[in-house]
């Protein structure tokens, strides 16, 4: 068992007969996916929303029945994974791109459940770069804006040789912040700018974090 498959199977254990289950993306959640499927295979009743294609492919995989927004007014739990995770519990997220849908799954939650291998904890968010989302209309300057008011390296991100594309139909750019310092001040401004759908700053939205170890250990740490 690897730290992020320890992390992930112990948050499938809060997933209850009945719940409406928020469903993260990502090499960790596949973990806690799996053994959601797996519980279900043995009659575990739940419904669930994925924050991915790629989530809810692995979801019809394994056989864990999903909803759409327009079932349930919210959800009972969400687990996610994440890239970072400060000791006050902020979380930067969107290294696998979706962080819309992430976000807005996890702030519809009763509980939102952070799975992470213990490299991701940092005493402070930044060194992994920010992603944030873009709108692809006059995107260039939507960059310009953040390159004007931030003095940070931004690079849009890229897959096979074209601007990467989400599953909203939006572009991601990542800034590489380096520290920062007020993840909130820094989220509100950036939500202000036209031009930007979200960013992957998540700030006083998780409740519990699961912590995996390489030797298969786990901590859990709880909102205070
Ligand atoms: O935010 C995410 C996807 O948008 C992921 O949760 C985050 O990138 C962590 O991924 P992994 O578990 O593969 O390290």
């Amino acid at each position: 068992m690897n730290a992020k498959q320890a992390a992930g199977y112990r948050a499938a254990e809060w997933v209850k007969d009945g719940m409406i289950v928020g469903l993260g993306t990502g090499s960790t959640a596949f973990y806690a996916i799996e053994k959601i499927g797996e519980r279900v295979s043995q009659g575990l009743k739940i419904k669930a929303i994925a924050t991915s294609n790629a989530s809810e492919e692995l979801a019809v995989k394994y056989n864990i029945p999903l909803i759409t927004a327009g079932d349930v007014n919210r959800l009972d739990l969400a687990i996610d994974g994440a890239d970072e995770v400060d000791p006050g519990m902020a979380l930067i997220k969107g290294g696998g791109g979706a962080l819309l849908r992430e976000k807005l799954v996890a702030i519809n939650s009763d509980r939102f459940i952070v799975i992470a291998d213990s490299g991701k904890m940092v005493s402070h968010l930044g060194k992994f770069k920010l992603p944030i989302e873009l709108v692809p209309y006059c995107y260039e300057w939507t960059l310009g804006q953040l390159k004007n008011r931030y003095d940070v390296a931004f690079e849009m991100r890229m897959r096979d040789g074209e601007l990467y594309v989400t599953d909203n139909g939006n572009y991601i750019v990542d800034g590489a912040f380096g520290q920062i310092l007020s993840p909130g001040q820094l989220g509100d401004e950036l939500k202000a700018m036209t031009g930007v759908v979200e960013h992957g700053l998540f700030v006083d939205i998780a409740h519990t974090v699961v912590v995996g170890y390489e030797d298969g250990r786990t901590e859990v740490i709880e909102k205070k």
